[in-house]
């Protein structure tokens, strides 16, 4: 079947794509593929997907991402232990003045280790021995800055509503800071790490946070997750708070960086407060599942990164967790016990409306790019959004808003009462 000079094969609409593969072999799979990029490099033209690509990620400096080689022993890492490996590469104009400040910026999705029925000790170390290889492909790269998912040190437990499941959290320097610690000095490298925290000094409470381990392997700091959802299975209200650490940006020795975790990403506001204070590339370790936001979730951190000026790094966890006990979603729907297939789909967004393409949907894996956080002032300097954003405009209508006597600005067509009352 020709169709306006893309080839798509009869098979390939019938759910069979042109290499064989067919469309059905894996449920997690982008019809066979790995991901949506793939499936158009495989099935398009080259010229097609060229010009496919332009639109669909965008330019940098005028040019398709550049992919970058990565040196041994990363490639065979990747192939020994099965993870996604993927390397790009964000330019920045040249200037007079500044020289280029390129960092090279990693990010890990992960599947679980165990079945969420094994020893919780288990399945936490479990999972720390998975992601040790990718940690260290990372690390042989060189990597600077590394995020990992959200609550990677644990099964995302948060749709059973089950309190046993807090057992995995950990005071900010509990195991698996601990463990990260040895690996940010072995690779001189800054590591964010989101946990379920607990914090003893304050009754034991819980959070949502994310820990910054600079590259000497000091704890910088923290951030707890300031938007919890409640949609879906995503039952996160019943373990923790909104958190309580405002919006830092942490000045690493590789540059300025922030943590919007998961579902803050729905938040324009969030994602600006993170610029306001200077961040230069902001992580979103997150959980989320296909059925939910898999459409969203191209768009959301793309538009961040072009409002904002600064590069945003998007992580998913991959697979499907299934739990012990039926739960039901409030929906009339059938109880299950899975909150559904996490996607996985990493990637990176640039300020100029660039973005990798995203790994793998349904395997582990390691995203690395270099980017010249120079883009991020160039950018501000070209589309002057800083400039022009009216903050003053946006102060007084939210200071207005929060009033209780708050009456929206709606001016009516007085046409449409008098027809009313006719
Ligand atoms: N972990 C988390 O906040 N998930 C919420 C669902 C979403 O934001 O897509």
């Amino acid at each position: 079947m020709e169709n306006n000079n893309i080839l798509i094969t009869d098979d390939a609409a019938n759910g069979k794509l042109n290499d064989g593969k067919d469309a059905t072999t894996n449920n997690a799979s982008v019809c066979g593929y790995d991901s949506l990029h793939q499936l158009l490099a495989a099935n398009l033209k080259p010229h097609i997907f060229q010009e496919v690509s332009r639109l669909l990620l965008g330019l940098n400096c005028g040019k398709p991402l550049q992919t970058i080689s990565l040196a041994e022993p990363v490639n065979s890492l990747s192939l020994e232990h099965d993870f996604d490996l993927q390397a790009f590469r964000f330019h920045a104009d040249k200037e007079s003045v500044r020289e280029p400040r390129i960092v090279r910026v990693g990010l890990i999705q992960n599947s679980i280790a165990l079945p969420t029925t094994a020893p919780f000790l288990d399945q936490k170390r479990a999972i720390l021995e998975k992601v040790k290889p990718i940690i260290d492909a990372a690390g042989a790269s060189g990597v600077n800055i590394l995020c990992l998912q959200e609550a990677w040190m644990m099964p995302f437990a948060f749709c059973t509503r089950e309190k046993r499941w807090c057992e995995f959290a950990e005071p900010i320097d509990g195991e698996s800071t601990r463990f990260l610690q040895d690996l940010a000095i072995r690779y001189n490298m800054v590591i964010v790490s989101s946990i379920l925290e607990r914090d003893v000094s304050h009754g034991d409470t819980l959070w949502n946070t994310a820990v910054v381990i600079g590259n000497h392997g000091n704890i910088i700091g923290k951030h707890r997750k300031n938007h919890i959802p409640r949609v879906g299975d995503f039952n996160e209200s019943t373990y923790y708070m909104e958190g309580n650490t405002g919006h830092p940006v942490f000045e690493t020795a590789y540059g300025k960086i922030g943590i919007n975790i998961c579902y803050g990403r729905h938040h324009p506001l969030n994602w600006l407060a993170f610029g306001l204070n200077g961040a230069e590339i902001v992580f979103n370790p997150s959980a989320t599942v296909g059925e939910l936001s898999e459409p969203m979730w191209p768009i959301e951190a793309r538009n961040a990164a072009i409002a904002n000026s600064y590069f945003v790094g998007s992580i998913n966890r991959v697979g499907t967790e299934i739990f012990p006990n039926p739960f039901t979603s409030g929906d009339g729907k059938p109880q299950h016990t899975d909150f559904g297939h996490f996607y996985g789909s990493s990637h990176f967004s640039a300020p100029d409306a660039s973005c990798t393409p995203s790994l793998s949907r349904f395997r582990d894996g390691l995203l690395i790019s270099d980017m010249d956080l120079n883009l991020c002032r160039q950018l501000k300097d070209k589309w002057g959004f800083r400039m022009t954003a009216r903050y003053e405009l946006y102060a007084k209508m939210l200071a207005q808003y929060l009033k209780p006597d708050f009456e929206p600005q709606v001016i009516s067509d007085p046409l449409l009462h008098k027809k009313k009352a006719s």
